[in-house]
């Protein structure tokens, strides 16, 4: 049976289904890891689970070539090269909803406090200051918040802000539909430089990196404050600090940085750190209860049902395949090149052993086919051999 290794505090429910499922051996560890200890900590695991701080690069994917099945335990799967897994014939999965609402709340909260200028008095009050005053701070209602990205999380945090007396405009790369009366703006440096509010959603990666540049952040109104619940690299850092010591920004919430530690003996350095009016928060947007609890179980979930079945809906990279009880003694899972001519010498491989072939499932994408097979006998070591020498094929599996 498969081994797992569940790195990063991932939640108990986890670890709890995949009891449930038979997965014989789950190792936990609490800390995301470095390449080299990720390396030898992966030996011998079929499935790893991973949150934001763990990194699986390509020369990670090279070393581990039992490695089966990548879990993100979060939303966010730039932190895996998601490219070279599918080239390794590994499936990303991960949980695309299951902390939306937490990353939501979290934005209305900082939203409320930054304007009210809750982060700079509350500071002031724990050193025995007595700073009563209604100078700049505002309520949230009848104020503009701007969002860029309008995913999931973008739409959300739209309409609680409304709930709130917020108005709501946005800003997409893509066509979507406005929530309530969210309204859409026909470019970034637009909503820059009308919002009171400006909160990012964007994923990660390199399409995104430094998105908010010093230029943007010029654009926004002095009184204005930024957020950043969504991945560090999206803002220029050094620009965003030079912006508030200068008195060009009111003020930020950031929950994502471009260096963050590995675990909690680790420093966090930031030019940000000693900022009055920043908040500052270890990436804990999706880090509730209720958020942790459910994505354990649909992670776990995802990977157990590809262990045992071969079922790859909703990965993140892969060809997808719906799930298929098996129901016949054998099951063949190959992944191959999406090239002409496979599939009918994988056959003719079956045909030649005397085996009749039961149920099949094909599915590409782009450079990658998967094909689930479903045999009535049993499958030869020297069978399973030929098929893993075929050309094309990637990964072959007998389940
Ligand atoms: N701080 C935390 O703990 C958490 C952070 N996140 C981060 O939030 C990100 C967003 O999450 P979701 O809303 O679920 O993702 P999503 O995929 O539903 O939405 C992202 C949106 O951004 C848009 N987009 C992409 N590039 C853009 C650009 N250059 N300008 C404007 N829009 C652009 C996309 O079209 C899409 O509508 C995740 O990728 C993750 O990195 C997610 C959960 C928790
Ligand atoms: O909870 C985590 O470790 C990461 C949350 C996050 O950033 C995500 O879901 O993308």
């Amino acid at each position: 049976m498969a081994k797992i290794v569940l790195l990063e505090k991932i939640h108990a429910s986890a670890a709890q289904l995949l009891n449930n499922e038979g997965i014989a051996e789950i190792v936990q560890l609490p800390t995301a890891l470095q390449a080299n200890e990720l390396k030898k900590a992966l030996e011998g695991a079929d499935a790893v689970g991973i949150r934001s701080a763990t990194h699986i690069t390509a020369e990670v994917l090279q070393a581990l070539p039992q490695l089966r099945a990548i879990g993100c335990f979060c939303i966010g799967t730039n932190q895996v090269d998601l490219t070279a897994a599918a080239a390794h014939g590994v499936p990303v999965f991960n949980a695309p909803f299951s902390n939306t609402r937490s990353v939501a709340e979290l934005v209305i909260a900082e939203s409320i406090l930054l304007l009210r200028r809750i982060p700079e008095k509350n500071v002031r009050t724990h050193r025995g200051q007595w700073d009563k005053t209604a100078q700049g701070a505002y309520e949230v209602r009848n104020k503009l918040l701007g969002i860029i990205g309008y995913g999931n999380i973008g739409a959300q945090v739209g309409i609680l802000a409304e709930s709130v007396g917020m108005r709501v405009c946005y800003y997409d790369v893509e066509s979507k539909l406005p929530l309530g009366n969210a309204k859409p703006m026909a470019t970034m440096e637009a909503l820059l430089a009308e919002a009171d509010i400006v909160t990012l959603h964007v994923p990660g990666g390199s399409a995104t990196e430094r998105l908010i540049t010093g230029e943007r952040l010029a654009l926004m109104k002095p009184s204005a404050v930024l957020l950043n619940a969504s991945r560090g690299g999206v803002v220029d850092i050094d620009a965003l600090n030079a912006a508030l010591r200068e008195g060009r920004l009111a003020g930020a919430a950031l929950d994502v940085f471009p260096k963050e530690p590995r675990n909690d003996k680790e420093e966090f350095i930031s030019p940000l750190r000693g900022l009055d009016n920043v908040i500052l928060t270890p990436h804990i947007g999706g880090s509730t209860e209720e958020a942790q609890e459910n994505i354990g179980r649909e992670v776990a979930d995802k990977l157990a049902r590809f262990l045992k079945a071969g079922t790859t809906r909703w990965a993140v990279n892969f060809p997808e395949i719906p799930h298929l009880e098996k129901q016949t003694k054998s099951r063949v899972l190959n992944v191959h090149r999406n090239e002409p001519g496979v599939i009918a010498r994988m056959n003719a491989d079956f045909a030649q052993a005397g085996l009749n072939i039961v149920a099949q499932h094909l599915q590409t994408r782009g450079p990658i086919g998967y094909v689930i097979t479903d045999v009535d006998d049993g499958i030869s070591t020297a069978l399973l051999q030929k098929l893993r020498s075929e050309p094309a094929t990637i990964r072959c599996e007998l389940i």
